[in-house]
């Protein structure tokens, strides 16, 4: 059985690649050709430590694949004196006839990467008309954590926004944040914005990326037809919109299982879905009113996890066997 460590699998991580897998994963939860349940969650020793499990099966020629994601997440794991990410993951990738492991796959860069991509994936099939030539639309991202960052890579490799804002709530987080992107990208794009209000003046697409328990963006702000993905919260209750925001606006799901479980409290207090982002990919689904606010409710799936094992594990086991023959070859010229 193989490792395949973050540094390996980081190696082996494009933004095509990953955006195609998690495209695909999508499409097959609404072709029926997945097997997924709601993540389970356990909490250690305190309520704020906790370990899920997210088994899956996707039936694919190109990534399908049968698996398990482990992930722990330990919020004081980044003040520690030798800092740990708060979230790690690893995923268990199995051999479909015999449920053998074949790899464990590092899962702490590919559960951020796969995010990242579902959040493109939902802006690109629920909003993608609105979007527009050159680079007059604005971003606005609120969390300056792993999403926060890995989302801004992301959706600065394939969306042309003239400005990406950051809202953090503790500012000196998100000021480095802002600074790092714009020295990496030698540009001035990226810009802190104290204020929430302002941060989502205009915006036309917005991120949230906070563990906040509390509504960081409110329906007031957003400007009509807008779009929104709220990935982060996760933790607690997907409490990162207020609630007038959710009733005026068409609410996109990644996968019915996950949100029956995870989003019950949402659904108790009526809020009502439109559908999987895969309808959409699929084209049978769409908002028809060009000044409704979409949302994205990006709960995440163990299918995505599986897809992308898969994919590592292939480049990976690819790689090996050039490696191979190129010193086979090397010797025999010897
Ligand atoms: N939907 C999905 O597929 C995934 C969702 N997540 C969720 O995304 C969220 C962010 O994850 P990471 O960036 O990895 O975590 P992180 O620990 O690196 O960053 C946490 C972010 O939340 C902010 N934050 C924490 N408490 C807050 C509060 N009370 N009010 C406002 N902001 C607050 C922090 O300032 C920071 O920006 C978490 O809730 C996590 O569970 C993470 C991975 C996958
Ligand atoms: O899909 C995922 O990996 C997660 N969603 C919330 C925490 C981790």
């Amino acid at each position: 059985m193989i490792y395949i460590n973050e540094t390996e699998v980081l190696k082996l991580l494009t933004w095509d690649e990953t955006f195609h897998a998690v495209e695909v994963s999508m499409r097959r939860v609404s072709e029926g050709r997945v097997d997924q349940i709601a993540r389970s969650k356990i909490k250690i020793l305190n309520r704020d430590k906790l370990l899920f499990t997210m088994p899956g099966y996707l039936d694919d020629t190109q990534y399908g694949a049968m698996g398990c994601k482990l992930i722990t997440v330990f919020p004081n794991n980044s003040r520690l004196p030798k800092p740990l990410p708060n979230l790690i993951a690893n995923i268990f990738y199995m051999d479909e006839e015999t449920g053998v492991i074949k790899a464990i796959v590092a899962g702490t860069e590919i559960t951020k990467w796969r995010t990242a991509a579902a959040s493109a994936v939902a802006t690109k099939h629920i909003y993608g008309k609105k979007l527009k030539p050159g680079s007059s639309q604005i971003l606005a991202i609120f969390g300056s954590g792993e999403q926060g960052r890995i989302h801004a890579h992301c959706f600065k490799y394939f969306f042309n926004f003239g400005e990406i804002r950051i809202w953090n709530r503790t500012v000196s987080n998100g000021q480095a944040l802002a600074r790092e992107l714009n020295e990496t990208y030698k540009t001035d794009i990226f810009k802190f914005v104290r204020d929430r209000k302002e941060c989502v003046d205009g915006a036309d697409v917005i991120i949230t990326v906070t563990s906040s328990p509390e509504p960081v963006v409110l329906a007031d702000w957003v400007k009509p037809g807008a779009h929104i993905n709220a990935v982060g919260a996760s933790n607690t209750h997907f409490s990162e919109l207020d609630k007038k925001l959710y009733d005026c606006s068409d609410v996109f799901i990644d996968y019915w299982n996950g949100a029956k479980v995870e989003l019950k409290g949402l659904i108790d207090e009526g809020m009502k879905f439109k559908g999987e982002v895969g309808e959409v990919i699929k084209g049978n689904l769409m908002t028809v009113d060009e000044r409704k606010i979409t949302i994205f409710q990006g709960l995440g799936m163990a299918v995505e996890d599986c897809a992308m094992a898969r994919m590592i594990y292939d480049k990976f086991m690819n790689n090996q066997s050039n490696q191979k023959s190129s010193s086979t070859q090397l010797t025999k010229s010897i």
